[in-house]
C-alpha cells in the first residue's frame, strides 16, 4: 500500500536548512496498521505530508496504492483519507453538511453523499448531531467528525496524524473503539502517528520509530521490546545490607544486567524475567538474603526508545498535556 524509498525533506530558508526527513524507507502492506512514533520534531508530520501529497519531497520516492505521490497526486488522494493535526472541519458548518460537501468534492452523488455521511455519523457515535454546528461539538465529537471526513470517500488507506492528542483517556478509548470497528468492517490500511506509547503498542501491528528524521527501528511492538529492551526486575530486600548483598550476587548472575540499588530495592534488567524468578529465589535463599517482594515488568516502547537513543520519549516532551474534551 505504501512504499517509500529514501524519502527526504529539507526546509530551506535564507538563514538555515532544516533536514526534517533524512532518507526514510517505509513499506506498509495492505490491511496493516502501522504506528509512527518519535519525539517532537522527529519528522513524523513531514513524512505524513509527503506521503499524502501535501508536501513535495526534496529527494526519494513514494508510491501509495500503486501511484507515485509526485507524478500522480490526484490518484493518490482519491485512494487515501488524511486526518491531520487540528480540525479539518469548518466550524460554521453543520456536521452532516460538512460530510456531504466532502463527499460531493470526491465525486459522490448527492444521494450517496448523504447516505455515506449518515452512515459515518452513526458509526462514529455522532447520530443526533447531524444538524449541530461543528463549533458546538465537543472536542471528542469533533475529532470523530474529522475521522468521518477522512473516510467519506471510502479510502483504501487512512492516515491519522496524532488522532487522539488533546483527548482525555475516555475519549481516546472511544475514538479507538470506533476506528477499530471501522477497520474490522473493511480491509483499510491505517498509518498513524501518535505520542501515546500505549496506543501504538495496543493498536498497531507494527511500530516505526523515527528520530532526527531517520527510521531507527521498525518491527512489531513485541519484537522491538524483546530485541531492544529486556524485562525489568525490582526486588525489595528485607534490609539495606541484604539489598547490597543481593546486588553483588545479581551483578555476577548471567540472567541480570544493569544492577542498581535504591534503598532496599534492587533494580536490574533480566532476560526472560518471569521464567527466572524461581532461580532468583533459590539464589537469594542459598545466600541467606531476605526478600520481601519480587516484581518483573515487561518493557514498554519507551524503554525501547531509551535503549536506542539514550533519551526517554517522555523526557523529550512528547507526551502532551491532556485537555478534557468529551
Ligand atoms: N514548513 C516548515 N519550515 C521549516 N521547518 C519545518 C517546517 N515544517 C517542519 N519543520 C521542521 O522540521 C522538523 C520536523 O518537523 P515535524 O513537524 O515533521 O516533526 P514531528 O515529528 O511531526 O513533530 P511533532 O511530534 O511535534 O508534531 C522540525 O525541526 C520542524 O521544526
Amino acid at each position: 500500500m505504501i512504499e517509500a524509498k529514501g524519502l527526504t525533506k529539507d526546509f530551506v530558508s535564507r538563514t538555515e536548512t532544516v533536514h526534517a526527513v533524512r532518507g526514510i524507507d517505509l513499506r506498509v502492506e495492505r490491511g496493516e496498521t502501522v504506528a509512527v512514533l518519535g519525539p517532537n520534531g522527529a519528522g513524523k508530520t513531514t513524512t505524513m505530508r509527503m506521503l499524502t501529497t501535501l508536501l513535495a519531497p526534496t529527494a526519494g520516492t513514494a508510491r501509495v496504492a500503486g501511484f507515485d505521490v509526485t507524478r500522480d497526486p490526484a490518484r493518490v488522494r482519491r485512494r487515501l483519507g488524511y486526518v491531520g493535526q487540528g480540525n479539518g472541519a469548518g466550524h460554521g458548518q453543520r456536521a452532516l453538511d460538512e460530510l456531504y460537501y466532502q463527499g460531493i468534492t470526491f465525486g459522490l452523488s448527492r444521494t450517496e453523499a448523504r447516505r455515506r455521511g449518515q452512515e459515518l455519523l452513526d458509526g462514529l457515535d455522532l447520530a443526533g448531531k447531524e444538524r449541530t454546528k461543528v463549533s458546538e461539538l465537543s472536542g471528542g465529537q469533533r475529532r470523530r467528525l474529522d475521522v468521518a471526513m477522512g473516510l467519506m470517500h471510502a479510502p483504501e488507506l487512512l492516515v491519522l496524524d496524532e488522532p487522539s492528542t488533546g483527548l482525555d483517556p475516555h475519549n481516546r478509548a472511544n475514538l479507538w473503539e470506533h476506528i477499530s470497528a471501522l477497520r474490522a468492517a473493511t480491509d483499510m490500511t491505517l498509518l498513524l502517528t501518535t505520542h501515546y506509547l500505549d496506543e501504538a503498542d495496543t493498536m498497531a501491528e507494527r511500530v516505526v520509530i523515527i528520530d532526527h528524521g531517520a527510521v531507527i527501528a521498525d518491527d512489531t511492538p513485541e519484537t522491538l521490546k524483546t530485541r531492544h529492551a529486556g524485562d525489568r526486575l525490582s526486588v525489595t530486600a528485607g534490609s539495606r545490607p541484604d539489598a547490597d548483598h543481593l546486588a553483588a550476587r545479581l551483578t555476577q548472575w548471567e540472567a541480570t544486567s544493569e544492577v542498581a540499588v535504591d534503598g532496599t530495592v534492587v533494580h536490574a534488567g533480566i532476560a526472560q524475567g518471569s521464567s527466572r524468578v524461581t532461580d532468583l529465589v533459590h539464589l537469594a535463599d542459598a545466600a541467606g538474603i531476605d526478600i520481601a517482594d519480587i516484581q518483573v515488568r515487561r518493557p514498554t516502547l519507551d524503554d525501547v526508545f531509551l535503549n536506542l537513543t539514550g533519551r526517554s520519549l517522555r523526557e523529550t516532551g512528547s507526551t502532551p498535556e491532556l485537555e478534557t474534551a468529551s
